[in-house]
């Protein structure tokens, strides 16, 4: 098994906004998470989070404490939010306990010093696990959160092209969690558009994962400040990172899914300070 990791540092939106394309893109998106028998992870500096990809095929991968970290374990001061997004399930075992995973399942791990291992349950059809994890003060217990415990927000609608479930998971009101927040919006058929009315939170950074887009179609990712926004163009199975003075909406050429992240002062999702449409710049 193979573990790369980068190391990203925060800007300051008065330095953001004079980057080009490529710079744009070196520090936001993180456009290869997934490969086989190897753990991929980006350690940003927006809230220490970090954001990962794990694909067991023909080995058990275990989840290094990578060096900036300087612990004995990976969750010896962390906790973590895992969900599966590959066609087949998949084992984390989290010291003596072992929890499965099926497509768009997720888990919560808390804080504690043991190892925590990925596989699939058939290489031919392997797990792929995506997680974000963030510093953690309090040892909370792992747990397995399904759709079926979600609170779904129904949101928008097919004539504002952005009709689509909310699904809070990993969110205060399921599970115990220091600041981790994570949760699943999938959009309907014929429409495109995720968080819009776009909106910053000042009190969280959050990541975002996007999944479920076709081969040949695209997701074009909104950032920035509103009278100074930013796009980039991302492709399925790719997560951009979104600072705290920054807006983070998207549209895309088809419908999709995606995995939204949040780290920081607090864990209400609905403290959100939403901007108008037009006044986007
Ligand atoms: O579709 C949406 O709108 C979202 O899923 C928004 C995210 O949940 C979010 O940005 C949470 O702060
Ligand atoms: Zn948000």
């Amino acid at each position: 098994m193979k573990t790369n990791y980068e190391v990203r540092y925060a800007s300051h939106p008065d330095d953001a906004k004079k980057y080009d394309t490529a710079r744009i893109r070196r520090d936001f998106l993180i456009e290869t998470l997934f490969v086989g028998d190897e753990v991929n992870m980006v350690y940003s500096m927006y809230d220490r989070m970090v954001v990962g990809g794990a694909m067991p095929v023909g080995e058990e991968l275990k989840l290094e404490a990578i060096d900036p970290l300087k612990a004995a374990f990976f969750t010896s001061r962390r906790e973590i939010g895992v969900f599966n997004v590959g066609n087949g399930s998949g084992k984390v075992k989290v010291g003596d306990e072992v929890f499965t995973l099926g497509y768009k399942e997720a888990l919560y791990i808390g804080r504690g010093d043991r190892d925590i291992i990925f596989c699939s349950d058939d290489a031919a059809n392997p797990a792929m696990f995506y997680f974000n994890s963030t510093t953690a003060h309090k040892e909370y217990p792992c747990m397995k959160v399904t759709k079926a415990d979600a609170v779904v927000a129904h949101m928008g609608s097919l004539e504002m092209s952005n009709e689509r479930d909310i699904n809070k998971m990993l969110v205060s009101q399921v599970v115990p969690t220091c600041q981790l927040q994570m949760g699943m919006t999938e959009l309907a058929p014929g429409s495109v558009w995720n968080t819009m009315p776009a909106h910053v939170h000042s009190r969280r950074m959050e990541a975002y994962f996007y999944f479920e887009v076709p081969q040949e179609q695209a997701v074009c990712h909104f950032m920035g400040e509103v009278n100074e926004t930013r796009h980039i163009w991302m492709k399925g199975n790719q997560a951009v990172l979104s600072p705290e003075w920054s807006i983070h909406s998207a549209a895309a050429t088809h419908n999709y899914t995606f995995i939204w992240g949040m780290g920081g002062e607090n864990l209400d999702y609905g403290d959100q300070d939403f901007s108008r449409i037009t006044d986007l710049k």
